[in-house]
């Protein structure tokens, strides 16, 4: 049985006007109660809080570690080493991707997720394929008002994504209405191996249809290229092994809430999804952001669809239209959120950002640079 620690001298409690009460409660009990201490005393549970982006330090949690390169290091060099979640630099990745034999994969580290059930803070994996257990999801759908962190979670994706797969073993096909995710549009992930390209702002119906019937016909090839194979959770791997490249498929329909209003437009993007998640096993993905949950923008068969939600910065109709009752508010922090997975279970998450850097210039040239 271990007895309680008895702490003697509580330390002056410094809050910095950045800071959240909260957040001075954790740091006054950590410093009161140090984690080697608390460890020698066989307390192991002693996660720390999710980090979160202040004025001072805008970006705290990144998805790989930043290159030791002086002449791409940000701007201002911050005291505190980053958090990132892949222990690698993109470029260590990079060389880890030619020299091993790759599986396909979709999970994607996004971020980090708080679990206080088990008093654990854990990498958040999104998984579009669903392969690990009942947290596993499926189509994934990022909901949030302007300026939540939509957009960068895409690139965060878009980052791990292309930077672990060639081309041959990922093709993926985007509607980006606001041209959020430009940085990777000159990627060959982004063309079809006739040249055409992937990549629709979906502004003009004539460019939608072009672009629905390419991916369309793609995966009706697919489909006719093993008419007798009965799709399971791990054939395309073991096509894979077997030296067979198909790509994994990933459609990406940024603002998707954008097309709402044009009917033909909506009616054909939903037969598309639908398509998509229908040949998931075959290894078609599908993500969507959109600053509206409602119905009249989301319709039930789409929400349905999206194993994995997740709730940046919303309102509490909003909330409870995304994730239900059990929903509750997160403190207005960039890049934190709810997350639900098919589990129904709902838990705090602070996304990761795909670069380093003090402003959202700096992180784009940045971002820029390592595709480049
Ligand atoms: N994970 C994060 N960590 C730190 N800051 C973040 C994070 N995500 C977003 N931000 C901050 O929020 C700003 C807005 O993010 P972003 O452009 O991704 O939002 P959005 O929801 O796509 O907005 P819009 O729909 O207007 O394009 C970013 O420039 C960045 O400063």
């Amino acid at each position: 049985m271990l007895s309680t620690p008895t702490v003697n001298k509580t330390p002056q409690l410094r809050l910095s006007r950045s800071q959240t009460l909260f957040e001075a409660a954790i740091e006054r009990i950590s410093a009161a109660y140090p984690k080697d201490l608390a460890r020698k005393e066989g307390i192991h549970s002693w996660p720390d809080p999710l980090p979160s982006p202040t004025f001072q330090r805008p970006d705290p949690l990144l998805l790989f570690t930043p290159a030791e390169d002086g002449s791409r290091r940000p701007e201002a060099e911050p005291s505190q080493p980053y958090q990132a979640i892949i222990p690698m630099t993109r470029n260590e990745m990079l060389e880890h991707r030619n020299r091993e034999r790759i599986k396909p994969s979709m999970q994607i580290p996004l971020g980090l997720v708080d679990k206080p059930e088990e008093q654990q803070v854990d990498t958040f994996l999104v998984d579009l394929h669903g392969t690990t257990d009942a947290r596993s999801g499926g189509p994934l759908l990022i909901a949030g008002p302007q300026h939540s962190g939509k957009a960068t979670a895409l690139q965060t994706m878009l980052l791990w994504l292309t930077t672990c797969f060639l081309p041959e073993r990922l093709r993926c096909a985007v509607i980006d209405p606001l041209g959020e995710l430009d940085q990777f549009r000159a990627l060959p992930h982004f063309r079809h191996p006739s040249g055409e390209t992937l990549w629709t702002d979906g502004n003009s119906d004539e460019d939608l249809t072009r672009f629905i019937r390419t991916i369309s016909a793609d995966i009706q090839q697919r489909h006719d290229k093993f008419p007798n194979q009965r799709w399971e959770r791990h054939t395309l791997a073991q096509l894979w092994s077997q030296g067979l490249t198909m790509p994994q498929f990933l459609l990406i329909i940024s603002n998707y809430q954008s097309f709402a209003e044009r009917v033909s437009a909506s009616t054909a993007l939903q037969k598309l999804i639908q398509t998509v998640v229908e040949t998931r096993l075959q290894g078609h993905y599908l993500i969507l952001t959109s600053t509206e949950t409602s119905a009249r923008y989301i319709t039930p068969e789409v929400m349905g669809a999206c194993g994995t939600k997740i709730g940046l910065a919303l309102h509490e109709r909003q909330r409870h239209e995304l994730f239900g009752h059990a929903a509750f508010s997160t403190e207005a922090i960039p890049g934190r959120g709810l997350l639900m997975t098919t589990d129904r279970k709902i838990h705090q998450v602070q996304l990761a950002l795909s670069a380093p850097g003090h402003t959202e210039s700096s992180r784009d040239q940045y971002l820029r640079q390592e595709i480049a």
